[in-house]
């Protein structure tokens, strides 16, 4: 069967946005939201952890965006995800929220897409609405080939991308850029790359993406195939087992921590120092929003990938009505307690004013 051909498919394109943990992801739909004509688009991101960060740092409306987190959109909240297009759609059609034009789906940095397109396909009441857009996978250059030995879901998402974006290239050596992109060729032959630097891509990403391969089912099924997915055998809205894959299969996991008191920015940057020398290959995201005692109305934002920790910036305001530190890490094989100690021994953070003593595994 054919392909339906895009210029007269009226079904709204998902576009998944996917890449490693780090690799850029927010940074670009940031860059892509200030196009004109994807002012109106829904954005869905999903976060691992239960205290998600990038929602806040999306420079869209309220309206514009939905959080799934607390768990993969691949596994875990996947119902969510179907249930959540059905609502998008719904609500358009009632004429409650403006037409539709385009979705996109910010991925978490350790999904698999291959099930993500999977349930886009699988469910027939989604499709009549939706077609699959397009998938684009961010690689990091600087942590990119450590990525890729270590972890099987990258090389999935690079090999089910219609458009590879490089990030952090001002950050490596043209050799080492070399190197990424041959790597990058084997892995998916064809595709093409592009160097997006902090965010920047064109405007026409979207649309310009091969729709072909996008509106193709059959091809992205035996792209899905080549990248060696296997279905779990579950439904789209199966909620047991698969967090295993995140967790005790690879380790992995994430916790988070709310500190109502101003910290000491001195102290605190210390500390992170401190983790990033004696944890940096097993902590392989760090995010944070932070109230330091010295400016305590313009929040610093960090962030780090692996042993990289890229420089904190400084926001005009506090983005939402919640102004307490939050702390949020995925990590593989560190304790929360572990990180929770040092950050009172070495951060000078009064162990009372943690106020979130849950562990918010994913
Ligand atoms: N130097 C440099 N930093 C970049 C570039 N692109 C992104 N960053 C930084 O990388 C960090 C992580 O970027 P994000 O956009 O949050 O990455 P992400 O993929 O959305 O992260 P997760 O959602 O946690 O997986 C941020 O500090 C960005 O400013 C780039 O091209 N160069």
């Amino acid at each position: 069967m054919s392909a339906p051909d895009p210029a007269i498919d009226a079904r709204v394109p998902v576009a998944v946005l996917t890449g490693f943990l780090g690799s850029g992801k927010t940074t670009v739909l940031n860059r892509l939201l200030r196009q004109p004509s994807l002012a109106g688009a829904a954005v869905i991101i999903n976060e691992f952890g239960a205290v998600g960060l990038d929602h806040l740092l999306i420079e869209a409306s309220e309206e514009q965006f939905t959080l799934l987190d607390n768990g993969c959109v691949c596994c875990t909240v996947r119902g969510d995800l179907v249930a959540t297009l059905k609502e998008l759609d719904r609500k358009s059609q009632a004429g409650e929220t403006p037409p539709l034009s385009q979705v996109i789906i910010e991925t978490t940095g350790l999904a698999d897409p291959a099930p993500i397109l999977h349930t886009l396909m699988a469910e027939a009441e989604l499709m009549t609405r939706f077609r699959i857009g397009g998938v684009v996978t961010t690689v990091d250059a600087v942590n990119g080939a450590t990525t890729l030995a270590r972890h099987s879901e990258a090389a999935k998402q690079i090999a089910v991308a219609d458009r590879l974006l490089i990030t952090k290239t001002d950050l490596v050596s043209n050799e080492a850029l070399g190197g990424l992109r041959h790597r990058l060729e084997h892995l998916a032959p064809a595709v093409e790359q592009t160097v997006a630097r902090n965010g920047e891509v064109e405007l026409e990403l979207l649309a310009s993406l091969p729709a072909d391969a996008a509106a193709d089912a059959t091809r992205i099924a035996m792209r899905v195939e080549a990248a060696g997915h296997h279905d779990h055998g579950c439904g789209p809205d199966c909620r047991h087992g698969h967090d295993h894959h995140h967790d005790t299969h690879h380790g992995i996991r994430s916790f988070s921590f709310i500190i109502d008191k101003p910290v000491e920015w001195d102290a605190f940057a210390r500390w992170l120092d401190y983790v990033a020398a004696l944890k940096g290959e097993d902590l392989l995201r760090f995010k944070g929003i932070v109230r330091t005692a010295d400016d305590p109305e313009r929040p610093l934002v960090l962030h780090g990938v692996q042993h990289v920790f890229h420089p904190p910036a400084r926001l005009d305001r506090w983005p939402s009505a919640d102004r307490r530190t939050r702390l949020v890490f995925i990590v593989r094989d560190i304790e929360r307690e572990t990180i929770a100690r040092t950050l009172v021994k070495f951060a000078a953070v009064d162990a009372a004013s943690i106020v979130s003593p849950t562990l918010a595994a994913a």
